[in-house]
């Protein structure tokens, strides 16, 4: 593609020197290293360095052109260099111009908590309606024929579109992608052609990146205001505290506002009955009323399974055939799953709770089945928002009544600091560094009726001590000290 035209293409008007905009570029890529001969090097400013310092070595690779922000181009590089304002936003762009194909419909989801689950629940009713369909985040890429574990919730903007423009080549049509706000912010998202978005909710999170929480609540809403075309739906889950913020937002952004939940106007969640491994609720969508028997425990799965519903109705999927798909949903591997259960029917789940919300959300959720104790296992993540630790210390102590504060990815900190932090708050828990030795002591102590959540890791498998990554995972943990 010749320069001029990619510049045209991603908004950029400007005229460029008739040497420079025919330029033939091949790609893009904003890593100096990864840079091929004839591509087009962005540099970014980054958190830990300057794109700008690599101009250098981008050429070195045979780079065809830069772009770089304003303050960088005066750098003599010996090949153009192009000026932009928002750089990363044009990486995102020209990524999707040179990649092209996307699925024909595609989702974000944006929330704190229950982006996972949320994609997971639209591809399944996606697919169950006969669409061929899939999903991109934490837990990976899902796909027919199609299982790749996964790093990013939201993959940098070129691998991104390679994926994108995958999927469509394999055929698929429905794809379904999680909005975290490091990717909203770093313009991940930029150039993604979205059917249809939604927002589940807002709790404490990544305030080592975020300088407040109303900031973060402002990266969630560039999905809406930025990134969705005038009258494109917005669904919005309507019971939480930041629900109505959401909606103006949308709102004022021209889109469809789809709001579901207990207090939702297009589903309207009337009733919900909980049991042990299901749950049954009564959606009303206007004047129609469905029965549904979602068949996973924890009242936020309700939230995340009519979010999804509401998702696929608003791409095509006739109501009827959504409803019927959520009696049949799997949970997200390491959402509230069960892990297996003692000889006397004590109930041993792992969950991926690492927030205060939803630490505190998933030992409520177990609660209405739970007969005797709820014993929770958890910690807190290093090199990561060291604020959240004495606040899940006290939720934990306090909505459990056994709590086990152990490791959870120290990474370069001291996991011993991270423990005190978290045991500060944490009144009467137990502390017990070695994460395995904690499920064990844990698992021993369970008594029929009891329920015991290891949270935090999740799907994950493996425990990040320094820059190591050492093989772990909780289910399997689990198992063991079960004798399986
Ligand atoms: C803080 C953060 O989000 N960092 C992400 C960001 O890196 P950055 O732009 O800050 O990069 P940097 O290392 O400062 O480098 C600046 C620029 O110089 C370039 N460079 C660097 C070195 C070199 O030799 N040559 C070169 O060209 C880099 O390619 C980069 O373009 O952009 C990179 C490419 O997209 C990401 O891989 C990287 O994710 C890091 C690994 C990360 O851990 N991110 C986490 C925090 C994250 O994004 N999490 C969210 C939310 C998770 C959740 O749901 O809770 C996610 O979406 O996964
Ligand atoms: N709707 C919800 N409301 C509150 N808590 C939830 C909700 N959905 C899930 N959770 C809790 O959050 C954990 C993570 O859920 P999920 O992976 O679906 O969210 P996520 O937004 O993708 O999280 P992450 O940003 O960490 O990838 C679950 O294990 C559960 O404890
Ligand atoms: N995407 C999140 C996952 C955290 C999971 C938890 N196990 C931890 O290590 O804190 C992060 O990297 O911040
Ligand atoms: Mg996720």
């Amino acid at each position: 593609m010749k320069l001029g035209e990619l510049m045209s293409r991603v908004g950029i008007e400007r005229p460029l020197e008739a040497r420079v905009g025919d330029l033939s570029v091949a790609g893009v890529s904003a890593d100096s290293r990864k840079v091929k001969g004839g591509e087009l090097f962005v540099a970014l400013s980054g958190s830990k360095t300057d794109g700008a310092k690599f101009i250098a070595d981008a050429v070195a690779k045979g780079a065809a052109a830069v772009v770089a922000s304003s303050e960088h181009s005066a750098i003599a590089a010996g090949i153009p260099v192009i000026a932009v304002d928002d750089p990363r936003r044009l990486l995102a762009l020209a990524a999707a111009a040179f990649y092209g194909a996307q699925p024909e419909t595609m989702i974000a989801v944006t929330g704190t908590a229950g982006k996972t689950s949320v994609v997971s629940f639209t591809r399944q009713i996606w697919a169950a309606a006969g669409m061929s369909a899939a999903q991109i985040g934490t837990t990976g890429v899902i796909a027919p024929g199609r299982n790749d574990y996964g790093s990013l919730t939201t993959p940098d903007p070129v691998s991104l579109h390679a994926l994108l423009a995958d999927l469509a080549k394999a055929g698929v049509t429905h794809a379904a992608m999680e909005a975290s706000s490091h990717g909203l912010d770093q313009r991940r998202l930029d150039g993604v052609k979205l059917a249809a978005a939604a927002f589940t909710n807002l709790g404490r999170d990544h305030l080592d990146y975020h300088p407040t929480v109303e900031e973060y609540f402002q990266c969630k809403m560039r999905l809406f205001d930025t990134l969705m075309h005038k009258g494109a739906p917005a669904i919005i889950y309507a019971d939480d505290e930041w629900s109505g913020r959401a909606a103006a937002a949308a709102s004022a952004a021209g889109l469809d506002v789809r709001t579901v939940g207990r207090k939702g106007e297009f589903l309207a969640l009337k009733r919900v009955e909980h049991f042990r491994d299901k749950q049954v609720a009564e959606i009303h969508l206007g004047d129609d009323i469905f029965e549904v028997h979602l068949p996973l425990a924890g009242d936020f799965q309700i939230a995340n399974a009519i979010v999804s519903a509401g998702l696929a109705i608003s791409t095509g999927v006739e109501p009827a055939k959504a409803f019927a798909a959520l009696n049949h949903l799997k949970g997200a591997p390491g959402r509230l799953e069960l892990a297996g259960q003692t000889k006397d029917g004590a109930l041993c789940y792992v969950d991926y709770a690492h927030k205060p919300e939803a630490l505190e959300n998933v030992l409520i959720s177990v609660r209405p089945f739970t007969t005797g104790r709820v014993v929770v296992v958890f910690g807190c993540g290093g090199d990561r928002d060291k604020g959240k630790r004495p606040i899940m210390g006290e939720i934990a102590t306090l909505l459990a009544d056994v709590a086990i504060v152990t490791d959870d990815n120290p990474r370069t900190e001291v996991a011993s600091t991270i423990r005190a932090e978290i045991m500060a708050a944490a009144k009467g828990a137990v502390e017990i560094g070695d994460r395995h030795e904690a499920i064990r002591y844990a698992v021993q102590m369970l008594r029929a009726g009891d329920t015991l959540i290891v949270a935090g890791k999740g799907h994950e498998e493996g425990q990040t001590v320094g820059t190591e990554v050492l093989p772990f995972s909780d289910h399997e943990e689990i198992r063991k000290a079960l004798g399986g």
